[in-house]
C-alpha cells in the first residue's frame, strides 16, 4: 500500500509554503472533526442516555479547554506517554498473569506427582493440594501444636494417603466421600480437622457428630478421639443409654458426640437433643450404615443437624454406587477421595478365596486353614448372630481358645471381652 502510494505521487512537490493558510484551516477542521467523531462514538455506546452524554459531552470540552493551555504538544506527548504507561500496565499486568498462571500450573503438577506417589485419586472442582507430610498442617493450615505433639506421641510420623488427602480437603471447607482400605487411618482423617476447625471447647450445644454402625465401633473411635484431642479441653463423648437418661442431654456441652444412628434418633426423637448447631457431620463405615438399613434414622440426623453451613463427610473402605448417589443427594460440591481402587481391599493384607459347597464344607475348610497356617489370634465374621453362636459352638471342641460376640451380649459383657483387664 505504501509502495503503491509513493508510485502514484512520485514526483509530485507539494508546495507547503504556499498553501500554508489552508493547511492551518485543515488542521483546525481535523481537530474538531476527531472531537465530534469521539463524542458520537460515545452517544453510540450509550443510547438513550442523552443526561449522562451531555454532561460527558461538557465535561470533555471542558477537560480539552484546560488541556489546550498547556498546549498542543504537551497534550499530545502527554496522550502519548499514558498510551505508552497503559501500554506498560498491560504488559506487567501480562507479566504477572503468566507468572500467577506457571505458579499454579506447577502447583497442580507437584499435587498430580504426589497423588501419584500415593495411588491418591479425586474428583471435585479445585481440590485442595495432598500434605507433604503433617508439618503441612502447621504451615498452611495453621495447626495447634498439640495436635502434632498427640501424632508424635502415638507414633505417627507420616500422613497415610488417605489422611494426605482427606484432611486438605476438609480444612478448605468441602464435603468429601473418602474410600480407603480398612485399618487405613480413617479416623484421623476425619478428627484432625474437626479438632483444628472448631478450636476450641464449646460453650454450649453439640458442634460435630460421628455416626458409626455399631456401638463397639462408636466406642472405639470415642477412645481415638481423646487420644487425638489430648492437651485440649475438648468435650468428647459417646452418647450411651445413660446419657440418652441423664437430664443433662437437653444442655449438652460437647465438642463432638459420637453415636450409632439408632441411639442418635432416638435421642432427637424423644426431643431431648439439639443438633441445630453442628458443624461438621461424619459418616463412618458409611457402607455398613447404609447396609445395614438404617436409613431412615441417618435421615432423621440429618435433618436434625440443620445448620445450613455444616460439612458433611462420609468414609468408608468400600463405596458402593447406591450409596453414593445417596449420600450425593445430601452433599453440596463433594469431593471424592479413592485411595487405590474403589471397592478393593487394602494391598497388604493377602487374600484367598476358598468355594465351600455347604455348611459342613465350610467348617472343613476352615479346619484345615487352622491346621496350616491361620495362627490365631484370628477373627471371623459370619452373617447373623445365630451363625455365630452354631460357628463358636463349633470351634469349642476343637482345642482352640475361642470366643463370640453378638448384639445378644450386654455392652458390659463385650467390653470384658476385649478389654479383659
Ligand atoms: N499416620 C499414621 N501413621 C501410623 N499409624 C496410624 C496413622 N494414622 C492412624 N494410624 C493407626 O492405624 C490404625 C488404623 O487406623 P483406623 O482405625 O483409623 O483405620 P480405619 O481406616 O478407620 O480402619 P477401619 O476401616 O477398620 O475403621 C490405628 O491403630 C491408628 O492408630
Amino acid at each position: 500500500m505504501e509502495k503503491a502510494a509513493s508510485f502514484l505521487f512520485a514526483g509530485t512537490i507539494f508546495n507547503k509554503k504556499k498553501y500554508a493558510d489552508e493547511i492551518a484551516r485543515f488542521k483546525e477542521k481535523k481537530e474538531t472533526e476527531n472531537e465530534v467523531d469521539y463524542l458520537s462514538s460515545f452517544e453510540r455506546v450509550n443510547p438513550g442516555s442523552e443526561e449522562v452524554t451531555v454532561s460527558t459531552k461538557k465535561r470533555k470540552r471542558k477537560q480539552a479547554a484546560s488541556e489546550a493551555v498547556e498546549g498542543f504538544n504537551v497534550f499530545k506527548s502527554s496522550k502519548k506517554a499514558l498510551v505508552i504507561s497503559e501500554e506498560n500496565k498491560t504488559d506487567e499486568g501480562e507479566d504477572n498473569l503468566s507468572k500467577e498462571k506457571k505458579k499454579i500450573n506447577l502447583k497442580l503438577e507437584a499435587d498430580s506427582i504426589l497423588r501419584k506417589q500415593y495411588n491418591i485419586h479425586v474428583s471435585g472442582n479445585k481440590v485442595a493440594s495432598p500434605l507433604k507430610s503433617f508439618a503441612d498442617l502447621s504451615s498452611v493450615y495453621g495447626c495447634e501444636s498439640y495436635l502434632l505433639h498427640n501424632f508424635a506421641k502415638l507414633g505417627f510420623k507420616e500422613p497415610t494417603p488417605i489422611q494426605r488427602q482427606a484432611i486438605p480437603v476438609l480444612l478448605s471447607g468441602r464435603e468429601c466421600f473418602a474410600c480407603a482400605p480398612t485399618g487405613s487411618g480413617k479416623t484421623l482423617a476425619f478428627v484432625s480437622p474437626m479438632l483444628m476447625k472448631l478450636k476450641h471447647a464449646s460453650t454450649e450445644g453439640v458442634r460435630a457428630v460421628i455416626l458409626c454402625p455399631t456401638r463397639e465401633l462408636a466406642a472405639q473411635t470415642t477412645r481415638e478421639c481423646k487420644k487425638l484431642a489430648e492437651g485440649n479441653k475438648f468435650y468428647i463423648k459417646l452418647l450411651t443409654k445413660k446419657l440418652i437418661r441423664s437430664a443433662h442431654l437437653t444442655k449438652l456441652r460437647c465438642d463432638i458426640l459420637i453415636s450409632t444412628p439408632l441411639r442418635l434418633s432416638s435421642a432427637i426423637k424423644k426431643r431431648k437433643l439439639d443438633l441445630s448447631r453442628v458443624e461438621y457431620l461424619v459418616l463412618d463405615e458409611s457402607d455398613k450404615l447404609f447396609e445395614l438399613g438404617l436409613i431412615k434414622q441417618i435421615d432423621s440426623v440429618v435433618k436434625a443437624c440443620s445448620n445450613p453451613s455444616i460439612i458433611r463427610s462420609l468414609f468408608s473402605a468400600t463405596l458402593p454406587d447406591s450409596v453414593e448417589e445417596l449420600a450425593r443427594t445430601i452433599m453440596h460440591d463433594a469431593v471424592r477421595v479413592i485411595i487405590g481402587r474403589k471397592n478393593t481391599a487394602s494391598e497388604s493384607v493377602n487374600q484367598k478365596l476358598v468355594f465351600a459347597g455347604t455348611e459342613e464344607g465350610k467348617l472343613l475348610a476352615l479346619r484345615q486353614s487352622f491346621q496350616e497356617r491361620l495362627n490365631p489370634p484370628v477373627l471371623i465374621f459370619v452373617q447373623s448372630k445365630e451363625r455365630a453362636k452354631e460357628l463358636y459352638e463349633e470351634l469349642k471342641f476343637d482345642n482352640i481358645r475361642v470366643g463370640v460376640i453378638h448384639s445378644d451380649l450386654s455392652e458390659t459383657q463385650v467390653k470384658d471381652y476385649f478389654y479383659p483387664y
